[in-house]
């Protein structure tokens, strides 16, 4: 089923993809669906490309490709993130799409899931620039996206200002405000308490879960210092873990008894990176990855644990704050090697969990307090982690076998009750 690709035409996108399809047909097989109904899970619903005109300040015109994948929509309204990063191209979006899909009926919100994207370097624009791409693409996906329909979030790249704008270019089309178009907001659009550090709180409670003892002194390393991973190192060193080790694009840094994680934040933002960090010594991207810890937290992009580096993983653990970091090659060595792979569809659901308690909030005009949200995405998280756990014993799967027999199950059943399949 997964299809064929010749090898010069394999990008890291395609590589996701074809983790994405050899998840799904491995499901599948469990589930014991036939290939008309695997067919239909394997291929996106609706999937735009647009090209968007970006007028620089120096008066030149680039024009960069923009995507909008909407894996599924059998369960509710497509949902998932906006990426902004030179690498995105279709088949990466695809299977965010795909992943976004089996996440939501994983942790059992009503939607569907999706993926949006732009082939461009944010960090290379000024912030007039920046605004100017983030409305003509939301103009161009403008058609497929509703708080009804399809709702974008942050992902790689976009934040709370990049939604704002998105929010602002639909309500400005639909002639009045419409906050539940996009999560992820500023609070004052209609935000909801919580959403920024959702998907770290997540990977936290997944970590913690998975642990099952106690977190003091339980060594951590984290690649990738933005959105997940920053509040991802903070709450785990909050709750005792010693967060040895962590990395951005400007390289990696390590102290064996432990990063001051508030500090580091601090000089991050202050110095564009965490290189250089005065308490601390400098190692390889690539070390990081193989450090001897108990909880190795990927939070940064896809295929970065792959069966050239597998083999020499040292963390007992991996949590996998990113989508899709590690490779199905990768997974087999790590499950003969005993590493515990607690999977993206998981470990990081709680950002779209929270979007989704946002979008509540935000279709009733009504607004939860952070312990409210916080209780309630513990529940859903805690009781998806609890039925995957209990599926991978009882089946003798690997946790990611077993949240996929379940979400792309889930979905399946959706297709089966509707109709949709004939
Ligand atoms: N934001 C969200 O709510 C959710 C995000 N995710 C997933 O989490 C991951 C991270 O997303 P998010 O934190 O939002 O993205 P951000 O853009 O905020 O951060 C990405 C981070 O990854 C770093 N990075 C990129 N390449 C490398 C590399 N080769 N080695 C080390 N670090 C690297 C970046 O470094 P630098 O800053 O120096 O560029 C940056 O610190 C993605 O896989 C995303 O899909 C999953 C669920 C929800
Ligand atoms: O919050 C959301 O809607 C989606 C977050 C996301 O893109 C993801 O979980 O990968």
């Amino acid at each position: 089923m997964v299809p064929s690709t010749t090898p010069a035409l394999i990008t890291p996108g395609r590589q996701a993809l074809d983790s994405a399809l050899h998840q799904l047909d491995q499901a599948a097989g469990h589930l014991g669906l036939d290939d008309g109904l695997r067919t239909m899970l394997a291929t996106p619903r609706r999937s735009l490309t647009v090209s968007v005109p970006v007028r620089r300040e120096d008066g030149r015109l680039d024009v960069v490709q923009g995507f909008r994948v909407q894996h599924n929509v059998s369960r509710g309204p497509a949902k998932g993130g906006l990426r902004f990063h030179p690498g995105t191209d279709i088949h990466e979006v695809t299977a965010l799409a795909m992943w976004m899909t089996w996440k939501c009926a994983l942790v059992g919100i009503p939607y569907g899931g999706a993926k949006g994207g732009v082939a461009i370097d944010p960090a290379g624009l000024t912030t007039r620039e920046l605004e100017r791409m983030t409305r003509r693409y939301v103009n161009e996906i403008l058609p497929l996206i509703g708080p009804e329909k399809d709702i974008p979030a942050p992902d790689v790249g976009t934040d709370e200002q990049t939604m704002a704008w998105v929010m602002d270019t639909y309500s400005v089309n639909a002639g009045y405000s419409v906050p539940g178009v996009v999560t992820g907001k500023p609070m004052t659009l209609g935000g909801s308490l919580g959403r920024n550090g959702a998907t770290s709180r997540g990977v936290q409670i997944a970590a913690l879960a998975a642990l099952g003892r106690s977190p003091e002194g339980v060594t951590v390393a984290v690649q990738g210092f933005g959105k997940v991973g920053a509040l991802a190192a903070q709450y785990l060193s909050d709750a005792g873990c010693k967060v040895v080790a962590v990395s951005d694009v400007t390289g990696a840094v390590h102290h064996a008894g432990g990063l001051d994680i508030a500090r580091l934040r601090g000089h991050a933002a202050q110095a564009g990176g965490v290189a250089g960090f005065p308490q601390a010594d400098a190692l390889s991207h690539d070390d990081l990855l193989e450090l001897d810890v108990d909880v190795l937290v990927p939070a940064a992009l896809e295929g970065v644990i792959t069966e050239a580096n597998a083999p020499r993983i040292r963390a007992r653990m991996i949590v996998e704050g990113a989508n899709g970091p590690t490779t199905p090659e990768a997974d087999e060595i790590l499950a003969a090697n005993g590493t515990l792979v607690v999977p993206d569809i998981l470990a990081n659901s709680g950002g779209v969990i929270v979007s989704y308690l946002e979008w509540v909030q935000n279709m009733q005009a009504y607004s939860w307090s952070s312990g409210e949200v916080e209780l309630k995405l513990r529940d859903l998280m805690l009781g998806a982690f609890s039925e995957v756990t209990s599926l991978a014993a009882e089946r003798g799967l690997t946790l990611r076998q077993a949240a996929h027999v379940i979400g792309v199950g889930r979905v399946a059943e959706a297709h089966q009750m509707r109709g949709l399949y004939p």
